[in-house]
């Protein structure tokens, strides 16, 4: 059976964070595996208090499950600190997943800030250059271009930004424009807009987690990237369709089984 790793945040309301992620891999069909980097006592509401891990546990976390069941693909969420960031980017350096989808997640729904914003530069030098893929939503797509982006067009511009940066391609996140989610794909030479479909709902707490987990699952079991990235579109999609109308705030996504039977 195929591997993947998330290195993320737990969110105790089970949404976003590590706990979207392994729902995605395990309705994906891939085995999941997680390193925690942050505990967060959260909601469908807000944040109420976060609690980094240790570098040294966050360390072991990741070297236990390479150096004893291999990683098919490494998805990174939630890094809080400057000092988490650098830990994780030593272990990818020594351990070189072949696919490492990085959602660069800094502020929660809620406007709680999951990343210190002083760490955004190190998230640039020390995870960009050792990333397959890199997913950031609008906001966080113009923090790291430097860009203001206001349209579908401004995205390309962001997009060229980012590659320069050194990641293998970059995915900017068109949920938060208005109109059609749409969203584009740079690789350094061509674009592709992802096409999606507006679902008119305000359950959308761990979208981003979700679609960037996907994508994981996906280059784990043998895709090529741009199939990847549509099969998760569509997962996304429709997990959407489908939320959660639970509690008072976003309701997380529905994770679907995709896949009965045995996987070898
Ligand atoms: N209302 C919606 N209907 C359909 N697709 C959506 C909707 N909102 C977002 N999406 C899609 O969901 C995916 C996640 O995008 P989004 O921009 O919400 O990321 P995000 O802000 O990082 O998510 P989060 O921070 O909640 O985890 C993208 O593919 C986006 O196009
Ligand atoms: C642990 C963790 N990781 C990521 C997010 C981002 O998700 P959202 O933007 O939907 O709040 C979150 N809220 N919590």
């Amino acid at each position: 059976m195929k591997t993947a790793l998330t290195i993320a945040g737990s969110d105790s309301g089970g949404g976003a964070g590590i706990q979207a992620d392994l729902k995605t891999f395990s309705a994906l069909g891939v085995f999941g595996m997680s390193a925690i980097t942050a505990i967060t006592a959260q909601n469908t509401v807000e944040v109420r208090s976060v609690q980094n891990i240790d570098l040294d546990i966050i360390h072991d976390q990741i070297s236990a499950v390479f150096e004893d069941i291999g990683v098919n693909a490494v998805k990174i969420g939630m890094l809080g600190t400057s000092g988490i960031i650098k830990t994780v980017a030593k272990s990818l350096e020594k351990y070189k997943p072949e696919h490492t989808i990085l959602d660069p997640v800094m502020v929660s729904k809620g406007g709680h800030h999951l990343l210190e914003r002083n760490a955004v530069a190190d998230l640039n030098e020390f995870l960009l250059p050792l990333s397959s893929l890199v997913t950031p939503n609008i906001p966080e797509a113009e923090i790291l271009s430097g860009l203001k982006i206001h349209s579908e067009p401004d995205m390309y511009l962001a997009c060229r930004e980012i590659i320069d940066k050194g990641p293998g391609a970059v995915l900017i996140k068109g949920g938060h424009l208005d109109g059609d989610p749409n969203d584009l794909f740079y690789d350094g030479k061509q674009f592709h807009l992802i096409k999606g479909e507006r679902v008119e709902t305000k359950n959308v707490h761990g979208t981003g987690c979700t679609l960037s987990s996907a994508i994981a699952a996906n280059l784990a079991k043998g895709e090529n990237m741009l199939t990847a990235i549509e099969n998760a579109k569509d997962y996304i999609t429709t997990a959407i369709a489908e939320s959660l109308d639970i509690g008072q705030g976003h309701g997380p996504a529905h994770h679907f089984h995709q896949f009965y039977g045995h996987v070898h």
